[in-house]
């Protein structure tokens, strides 16, 4: 098939029944629920951008395998070129939600595509684990599917490993296994979009310890298998929320949810990894799966900081206080951090490196700078807005105020910002700005950009570390290798 439109994946969601529970409440139907309305549709217009003429070629290619188009997402990196062409694709897509949906299809089309280029990791331990993950990037990439990722274990006792919970299925575990799969049983996190997804990709993050067999595992379903459901959090809007009152809300939010598998069977032709702790301990920094999702996520990131720090500017800008120093500072700082971001991505992009299985890898190092700074630069963004906007961003009026006619007239004197800047245009800049700082919506923005990626601060250490055993130190150790002179011979 390949690349689908808008309407094929709405009408694969209308078909399916996934238990989601939302408020309480068992959802009838997705597509019909106001809550996930909008999203739905946002997603259906990344699918219909494949088929438009003027995003066609920067988002999709054919494939040399089946001769069908398919997206860009679903390449093996093996040059510069085709690293460019990943990249362009990622560009276009997060550009269309302004970075603020970060997991769109591409990005586990991404994942999925480092597993399968990288099967000789599986292979080693299990030809049919191989086996199952080129299978299913081929079933993913050729009905251009849609899929949720859970990779994280809830928090329930972090000081203890999976085997030592007070349950032995808090976490997610096989329970029985059998002669055609397995029987799952347990939770997982934190699975965005997962009420709108086709399916469902399970595996983790490294961290098993001896005990842990059951727990490492890795797996892919549809998303209404039986057994599966999907607890998600409170909503940042409701669906009834107005484009004018909530710009980014109404349209980007990006439900997340709880997976809880209650005996779910997966049979053995969707299992990638079983029972095999250093398998699961070596997936994340073997196949691919650091680097290239974290492509996409650089690019994605980078459009989310410069929309917020154009956003910033604007504010700035419309009330005139751009003209003090303390506040062009600080605008100054986000306009370089942004720089800062597109400079990291060029380079990881240009000092790839093909690997002796002809991937070409971006820089890691380089990809995981970006990784540790953005934690950083994109809640400074947001700190920075909420200064200059200031007590403004609490007193715009809402969409019914503005349309009301009695009222209109004194919006109109008193909402405008400097000369040039109207009532209406300002209390938009305001609006874009209080739901980017201030609402639900924006603040898990600012979570989603800390932790997508695993915990900051552990991944810096782990960072240091690397750096500390792999570096030369070689200007140090020149210096210190240098003999040492006398003081009247140092200065002849
Ligand atoms: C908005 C959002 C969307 C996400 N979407 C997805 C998704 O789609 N799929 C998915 O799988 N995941 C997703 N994630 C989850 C993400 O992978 C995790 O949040 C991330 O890995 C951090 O783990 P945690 O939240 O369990 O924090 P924890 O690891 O529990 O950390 C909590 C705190 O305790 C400290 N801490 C915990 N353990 C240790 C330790 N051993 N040593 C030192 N300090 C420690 C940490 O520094 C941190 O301050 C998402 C997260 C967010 C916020
Ligand atoms: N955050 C990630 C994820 O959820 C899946 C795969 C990779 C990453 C990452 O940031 O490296």
């Amino acid at each position: 098939m390949g690349i689908r439109t808008g309407e094929q994946y709405i009408e694969a969601l209308k078909a399916r029944k996934p238990e989601v529970w939302l408020n309480g409440r068992l959802v009838e139907n997705v597509f019909d629920e106001p809550y996930f309305k909008q999203p739905i549709l946002e997603i259906a217009k990344l699918f219909d951008l494949q088929h438009d003429p003027a995003y066609q070629d920067d988002l999709t290619h054919i494939c040399e395998e089946t001769g069908e188009r398919v997206a860009n997402s679903f390449l093996f990196p093996r040059s510069y070129e085709d690293i460019m062409k990943r990249s362009k694709a990622f560009e276009v897509v997060a550009r269309q939600t302004y970075g603020l949906m970060g997991r769109t299809p591409d990005f586990l089309n991404s994942v999925v595509t480092s597993l399968a280029q990288n099967s000789w990791f599986l292979k080693k331990y299990n030809e049919d684990w191989a086996k199952n993950i080129e299978n299913y990037y081929r079933h993913l990439r050729d009905n251009d599917l849609f899929l949720t990722h859970a990779i994280v274990n809830p928090q329930n006792d972090r000081s203890k490993n999976s085997h030592q919970q007070s349950d032995t299925f808090t976490h997610l575990g096989v329970v029985e296994e059998r002669k055609d799969g397995i029987v799952v049983r347990g939770a997982k996190m934190l699975a965005t979009l997962a009420a709108i997804t086709d399916e469902v990709i399970i595996y983790s993050f490294p961290g098993f310890a001896p005990g842990d067999e059951r727990y490492a595992l890795a797996f892919a379903l549809p998303i209404d298998t039986k057994g599966l459901k999907i607890i998600c959090r409170e909503p940042a809007q409701d669906g009834t929320r107005s484009t004018f009152d909530h710009p980014l809300a109404s349209r980007y939010e990006e439900m997340d949810a709880l997976l809880i598998f209650e005996d779910v069977f997966v049979p053995w032709d969707k299992v990638f990894l079983y029972n095999n702790v250093e398998a699961a301990n070596l997936l994340y920094p073997m196949t691919g799966i650091a680097e290239q999702p974290a492509h996409q996520s650089g690019v994605r990131g980078y459009i989310k900081l410069a929309f917020a720090v154009e956003v910033a500017c604007k504010v700035a800008d419309s009330i005139g206080v751009d003209q003090y120093l303390n506040v062009s500072r600080d605008l100054g700082e986000l306009v370089q951090s942004v720089e800062v971001i597109r400079a990291l991505l060029r380079t990881a992009e240009r000092e790839y490196t093909i690997t002796e299985h002809g991937e070409a890898r971006l820089n890691p190092d380089t990809l995981e700078t970006i990784r540790g700074m953005m934690p950083e630069m994109y809640p400074r963004a947001i700190e920075v807005l909420q200064t200059i906007g200031a007590g403004g961003l609490l007193m715009m009026p809402t969409e019914a105020d503005f349309l009301n006619e009695e009222l209109r007239p004194s919006i109109d004197r008193h909402y405008g910002g400097r000369e040039g800047v109207d009532a209406e245009l300002r209390i938009k800049i305001f609006k874009l700005a209080w739901d980017l700082c201030g609402e639900a919506f924006g603040m898990r923005a600012l979570q989603y950009e800390r932790y997508y990626t695993g915990d900051p601060i552990r991944k810096r250490s782990i960072f240091y570390n690397k750096f500390k055993k792999n570096h030369s130190f070689d200007l140090v150790e020149s210096i210190l290798s240098k003999e040492d002179k006398g003081v009247k011979e140092t200065v002849k």
